[in-house]
């Protein structure tokens, strides 16, 4: 089943596109204004009847982005001026980073130089004045899941760990929510592990976490090796800025998973992720948008950036040669929102850090319009449900009874 992808169509090596770094800028360079204008308005939608404005951020964001080298884009979702509420307005931030070492590198450098690397970028997040900051799926090691290898289980952080201690100190200078997806080692049952996202509240304490629920078992995301599906539920936290969750990575291919942190009261669901060109791209943007309209929550998507390449080779069952590398972590990191617009994508092979401004009253304003929580015949589906998970269960087909007659 693995397609071939022709040459002629594949991403360049250096994992622009043609020589862009994402697709934005190819339409961009490539368009007539009133074409990109067109374009820009079926795949970004329009928020509050116009295209989404871009936000200035101030100088020093600006001269660290142009310092360390890493993409920054600003954009601000509207909602209608409402009578009896005031607006709620949120300023949240995602990062997406390549590592900072070679994979053969020692563990504790490798650790160290990530979190080196990210320093100026959180600064840069907390200059703008971002509220709620979350940084991508396994952000404090290399993505070596691939390997099955257990070295890299060393990586392994506490919840309250070093990766934690790290960002709780960010979190109290900028007054900061910041959301932590790490490789989590649990000494309470066993030692564990678990692909786990910490939530830091703004004051540098820990408001909780979430396991991720969907452990995938496709191409050479061998994560099933290292850690179980998650055992926390569809948790929201209710933040200083707002009530969230975080869906990791491979969740987003589960349309109830984003349904129950709905269900739960999320206003903005963070989608911290590693994953490849050639396995996924065309469902990223789609499916986050998709859960922000069927949802009427943001959905704010990271995803990892770079190639990274193992000191071994492996396999992956799937009739592949042996390779030392995942593919392009394709980056793209982008906010969608519950009207159905979204910002344009950070760089496709640079690190990043993507500001939105949210007006949290469009996710009720959209509720409204659209109903979905009143059309949606939760009950039928619980029905279905309860039925389909017992081992008895028939599905409901009704077959044409001349289906299986022979004809005269
Ligand atoms: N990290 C992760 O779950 N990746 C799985 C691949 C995908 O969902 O695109």
């Amino acid at each position: 089943m693995e397609n071939e992808v022709k040459d002629e169509f594949k991403a360049s090596s250096d994992g622009s596109i043609c020589g862009f770094d994402s697709l934005y800028r190819l339409l961009k360079e490539n368009l007539k204004p009133q074409h990109l204008e067109e374009v820009s308005r079926l795949l970004h939608g329009l928020n509050c009847g116009k295209a989404l404005n871009t936000v200035t951020l101030p100088e020093s964001a600006a001269a660290l982005s142009l310092e360390h080298g890493f993409d920054l884009q600003a954009f601000s979702f509207h909602a209608d001026k409402e009578q009896l509420r005031e607006p709620r307005i949120v300023r949240v931030g995602l990062i997406q980073n390549s590592i900072a070492l070679p994979t053969n590198a020692p563990f504790l450098d490798q650790k160290r130089a990530i979190l080196e690397k990210l320093r100026p970028i959180i600064d840069a997040a907390g200059a703008s004045g971002v509220n709620i900051l979350c940084l991508q799926e396994t952000w404090m090691m290399p993505f070596a899941f691939c390997t099955r290898e257990k070295t890299w289980c060393e990586f392994a952080e506490l919840v309250d760990g070093e990766s934690t201690k790290f960002l709780k100190s960010f979190a109290v200078k900028y007054n900061m929510v910041i959301i932590s997806p790490i490789l989590e080692r649990d000494i309470n049952h066993g030692e564990v592990m678990w692909n786990t996202a910490v939530v830091i509240g703004n004051h540098g304490n820990i408001i909780g976490k979430h396991r991720k629920n969907h452990i995938p078992r496709v191409g050479d995301f061998n994560e099933s090796t290292y850690y179980m599906e998650g055992n926390t539920g569809h948790p929201v936290f209710e933040t200083a800025y707002g009530k969230i969750a975080i869906n990791i990575c491979y969740g987003r291919h589960h349309p109830l998973n984003w349904l129950a942190f709905g269900l739960n009261g999320a206003e903005i669901v963070f989608n911290p992720s590693a994953t490849v060109g050639e396995l996924s791209e065309p469902m990223w943007p789609i499916e986050a948008r998709n859960a922000a309209i069927a949802n009427s929550y943001f959905v704010a998507s990271i995803n990892r950036v770079g190639t990274e390449i193992f000191p071994n080779p492996f396999t992956s069952g799937n009739g592949k040669p042996a390779h030392a590398d995942f593919g392009h972590f394709y980056g793209s990191s982008h906010f969608s929102a519950p009207d159905a617009s979204c910002t344009p994508s950070l760089s496709r092979n640079q690190d990043g850090l993507i500001i939105a401004d949210m007006d949290l009253n469009l996710c009720r304003q959209y509720k409204d319009k659209w109903v979905f929580q009143m059309t949606a015949r939760y009950d039928l589906y619980a029905d279905l449900l309860a039925r389909y998970v017992k081992p008895d269960f028939e599905p409901q087909v009704i077959s044409d009874p001349l289906l299986h007659k022979k004809s005269l």
